[in-house]
Formats: C-alpha cells, structure tokens, sequence
C-alpha cells in the first residue's frame, strides 16, 4: 500500500485517510481529569466505538482507510525511530525509569500502550504520591486525528499543539510520517514540534486546504498569530502556495478550531455556523498574499466568504442548525457545521443535527443512512449530492466531528 502525500483540496475524491479506532484512552479519565484532556465529559467507549465504526465503514466503501495504530506499530518496528520516540516521550514526562521497559515490548504492545497511557513506577515520594496511575498519560484525543498533523499539497505539517494533553500525538504522528517505509512525501513544510515555544501554536481544526495555492487558516483558541505567521512563511518559501485567508475567530469552548463553524463540502457550497461567517458578528478575515520573499501583502475583507469569492472560490453557504438562531447554536455545539467531504459533494457527518441535515437537503444534497450505504444497500452514484448521516451522539460529546475524525493523506485532483 504505497501512499503519496497528494492533497490539494478539500473535497477532490478521497483516496486515502488516517483514522484511530478509539481504545482504552477514551475511558481512561474521570470527571475531574476530563477537562484536563480537552473533553466536555466522559464517554462511554462500547457507544463510541459504535458510531466510529459508521464512520469507517462509510469511508471504507470509497477510499483507503488506514488505522494509525497500525502505521504506529510498522514504523516501531525501526529500532531506531522506537528508541528515539521513546527518549523523546520519557523526557517529556520525566519518567526515564520506564525507559527500558518500553523498549523491550513488542511493537503492537507499545503502540496501543504509548496512546492508552503508561502506568507510573512509584520510584519517589512525588511519584507515589501524585493523583495519576500513569507516567506517560492516556491520549484520549487520538482519534481526532485532523488535528496533531496536516497533509497540503505533497508535504506534511507537523502541529504545534496549544496544550500538553496533545502533545504527544504531533510526536507519534510525526514518527509515522517521517520514518514509514510506505509513506512518502516532499518532506514537512513545517515542524511545530521542533521549537516548543508556546507562543507558537497551530492545529489541523485550522487548516483547510482550498487549492493548490491558496489555503484558509483559523486564528482561534488553538492557532496563535504566531503560529499562523510562521507557518505561512514557512510554507509560502516552499510554494506553491501563495495566498493564504486567516479568519478571526473567537476563542471560545464551541469554536476551538475553524472546521467548528466552516467546512467546504462541494465546489460551490459550504456548511457554516452563521452567527460568526454569515452574520453582522462575522468574522474579519485577511487575505496574505506573499510574492516576494517572506513579506505578505495584506487585505481585509468583512468575511472569510468574501475574501475567497476575490481570489475567484465562490461558495453558497449552507445555515448549520437551519435558519433559527436556537437551532444554529445547539447544532454548533454539537459539530453540526464539521462534515468531511470523500468528493465534491459528498459529505459524511452527525445525524442528530437534524436542522443542518434537513438545510442540506433544502441545498440539494441527498440524505443517506451509513447503515444503508455500509450494507451496500444504497449505493451512492459519481457525481451524487449528498450527506451520508452516522450516530454521533456520544463521540460529539468528545467536542469533534468527522472532519474532526480523519485525517487525508491523498485525495484525487478535482476537474
Ligand atoms: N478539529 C477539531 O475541532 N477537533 C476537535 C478536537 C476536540 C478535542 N477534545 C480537543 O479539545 O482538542
């Protein structure tokens, strides 16, 4: 299975993604430690796994759907990236004790271990005495695998989380993308893991790739102007990318990442949560444009649709959460605006946001059940409009949907 990191857009028919089944990490936290890990609640992981599955099943009936615990695992096999993986994490956690167990386990073993967390040695009065069972803590966020790393164009950006509890993830996504014999790429266009300056952060929710040259970015509670003007830089000197639109977006619980509130889902169409990209609160945006150098010329715009319709990208948006305000706000907070296009005009995301749905509907898009389409049932022919609805109930409690959920390694040029 040799994959070419190939993504110019958001919605080119998808032919690969990363995926992680969620496991034991999901459950491991209680009500205090939740909001540690970014989540709202706990969940439950029989009911999570039930609705991951609608949304690997749907993904698998049109594209390559690959599990990072297994890319995990092949790339731990390399004496070399294991030992240095498990340095990296050691420090990190100031648990070098552990240092040689986890060298000697299987790589199985230690993938699914290095996420579902290492148990602590109590080798010290502090360590007796802290509230955790674990010295490398549980990654209960992997599955949202958008996020720790980004694929645009033929290279890879490696995130810079804004805290801890994701840190990891960028060094173990990083591993797989640098080392995996069966991954190949033009190299990182940046590495947010290399400088760890907190100032500089940058997360996936933020990056939405419109094309070859030209990609939105979200300035957010996880993205710092920092983060954004360095990677832009960064990127920009590589090419071809040239223009970049940074949408300001209030830092806030329900709009931690852009995809919260914006995602493309056809050549002419997005799904947008209105108060902030649509409203008279919409978001400010700018266009960067670079030409010369690491110097951006900048341009202002009253919103991020109409920053994109100057540089020739026109988009209907389509109201998430329907046309009442109530709606648009409950359906938000329940990842009702996050869809992942596997093509221009197909999209896969939750179906209890039924206002959203039904606005779909309204905007042309059939609506089809993930059972039906994993069970073969009802087919889903080239050139569809529609919205394949999976049970999210659970997994959105885990504050993400399915763009949230998958991460595009190579999707096919649109015409
Ligand atoms: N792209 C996204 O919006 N991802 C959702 C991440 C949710 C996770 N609990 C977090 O707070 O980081």
């Amino acid at each position: 299975m040799p994959i070419r990191i190939a993504l110019n857009s958001e919605i080119g028919p998808l032919d690969t993604v990363v995926v992680h089944t969620p496991g034991q990490e999901m459950e491991n936290m209680t009500p205090e430690t939740a909001a540690e890990v970014l989540y709202d609640d706990i969940l439950s992981l029989p009911l999570a796994l039930r609705e991951h599955q609608q949304l690997t099943g749907v993904l698998s009936k049109v594209a390559q759907v690959v599990e990072f615990r297994t890319l995990l695992a092949e790339v731990l096999e390399q004496d070399h990236v294991r030992r240095s993986l498990v340095v990296e994490l050691v420090s990190l956690y100031d648990c070098h004790e552990l240092r040689d167990d986890l060298l000697d386990l299987p790589s199985e073993v230690l993938a699914r271990q290095l996420i579902e967390g290492t148990p602590k040695l109590s080798i010290s009065l502090e360590k007796f005495l802290s509230p955790t069972p674990y010295a490398i803590p549980p990654l209960p966020n992997t599955f949202f695998t958008r996020d720790a790393t980004m694929c645009l164009n033929d290279r890879v950006i490696i995130g810079s989380m804004a805290y801890k509890a994701r840190v990891a993830e960028a060094l173990l996504l990083k591993a797989m993308f640098k080392h995996h014999p069966d991954i190949g790429s033009r190299g990182f266009y940046f590495d947010g893991t290399e400088n760890r300056d907190s100032e500089v952060t940058i997360e996936g929710g933020d990056l939405l790739v419109i094309r070859e040259d030209l990609v939105v970015i979200g300035y957010s509670e996880r993205t710092s102007l920092a983060g954004i003007d360095q990677l832009m830089r960064s990127i920009a000197s590589q090419g071809p990318v040239r223009n970049f639109i940074v949408v300001e977006i209030p830092k806030t619980r329900a709009t931690i990442h852009l995809d919260m509130i914006f995602t493309m889902v056809d050549r002419d169409k997005c799904v947008v949560f209105p108060p902030l990209i649509t409203g008279p609160h919409r978001c400010r945006a700018f266009h960067c444009r670079f030409d010369r150098g690491d110097q951006a010329s900048i341009r202002e715009y009253a919103c991020v649709l109409e920053a994109l319709s100057a540089l020739g990208v026109d988009l209907e948006p389509v109201p998430c959460g329907g046309s009442e305000q109530f709606n648009q706000e409950r359906e938000q907070w329940a990842s009702g605006a996050n869809f992942f296009a596997f093509g221009p005009g197909q999209i896969v995301g939750y179906a209890h946001n039924q206002h959203t749905v039904e606005a779909l509907s309204k905007a042309g898009f059939n609506v089809a059940e993930s059972r039906e389409v994993i069970s073969g049932q009802r087919v889903i022919d080239a050139g569809e409009r529609v919205v394949v609805t999976i049970d999210g109930a659970e997994l959105s409690r885990g504050g993400g949907g399915c763009r949230c959920m998958t991460m595009p390694l190579a999707r096919r040029e649109l015409d």
